[in-house]
């Protein structure tokens, strides 16, 4: 195996989650409008596990995604990525640490057309003038399966192959956390078995931790932990899910209330 990703200070411990929310709440809006998203979540990701988050539709899925990823100001309650409290971090800080320390895949890939799949994987490091790590750049193009396709544009590549570039270009820094909203929301089910494949990979070989915001049970299925929100708390948890166990969990949500 190759050597797990590095805490954010060298003080870190291996028992540190890679994120955690205390009391995480999010309102948007005043007034009538006022919308409760996140209402007091607690929770955590340990190290090297792929955590899948599921629930309803409008159950704050994605706010809890983008408030953990430091992407979305929180209302009250504290976000810690690694040992570091980005909730207590100024804009520049946060910018570094997003920069540096997480990395994202999105459900419509966000690669640069003019750029070569090599290039979309090196850019955050370049723009952080960083230089790559060879051999570990080496390893994760060939647990994504992309060494013949390096010097191709995205425009020449299927869905599933430039999903593969993203979740490349999201672990070449070896971050401390990987964020994937829907990653594959946008493939069809060969192509998203793939990538579901590599995430899963990632984590199993290279000790990366990697939190995915799924509507698709055969995707949670792909986890170590499946946490459910509802209405803006989270309501359960499974570990070692299977697609069919998903699905019943879902369901529920469905014909008994989404607090059941
Ligand atoms: N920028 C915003 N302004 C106002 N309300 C918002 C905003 N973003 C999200 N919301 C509301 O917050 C709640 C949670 O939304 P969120 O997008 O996190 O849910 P979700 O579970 O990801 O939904 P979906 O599965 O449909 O993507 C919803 O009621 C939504 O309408």
């Amino acid at each position: 195996m190759i050597t797990p990703p590095t805490g954010l200070d060298s003080t870190a411990t291996t028992t540190t989650a890679a994120a955690r929310a205390t009391d995480l709440r999010k309102v948007y809006g005043s007034g009538d409008t006022q919308v409760t998203a996140l209402d007091d979540v607690t929770v955590s990701f340990a190290r090297g596990e792929l955590t899948a988050i599921m629930g309803p539709s409008g159950s704050g899925k994605s706010t809890l995604m983008h408030c953990l990823a430091g992407l979305d100001d929180v209302t009250s309650g504290t976000v810690h990525v690694g040992d570091t409290e980005i909730t207590a971090l100024d804009d520049k800080r946060l910018t570094l640490l997003r920069r540096d320390h997480v990395g994202f895949v999105f459900q419509s890939f966000n690669l640069l057309p003019t750029l070569t799949a090599l290039e979309n994987i090196t850019l955050p490091m370049d723009i952080a003038g960083r230089t790559p790590d060879r051999a570990w750049l080496d390893h994760v193009v060939d647990t994504v399966g992309l060494r013949d396709r390096l010097g191709h544009k995205p425009g020449e590549l299927s869905g599933g192959q430039q999903q593969r570039v993203a979740c490349a270009r999201a672990l070449a820094s070896r971050p401390e956390i990987v964020f994937a909203d829907e990653p594959t929301g946008n493939l069809d089910s060969r192509a998203g078995a793939e990538v579901l494949g590599f995430l899963r990979a990632s984590v199993r070989d290279m000790g990366q931790t990697v939190v995915m915001v799924t509507h698709d049970p055969v995707a949670a299925s792909y986890a170590d932990r499946v946490v459910f929100l509802a209405d803006g708390r989270i309501v359960d948890e499974m570990r070692d899910p299977t697609s069919e166990r998903v699905l019943e969990r879902m369901k529920r949500f469905d014909t008994a209330g989404r607090r059941s």
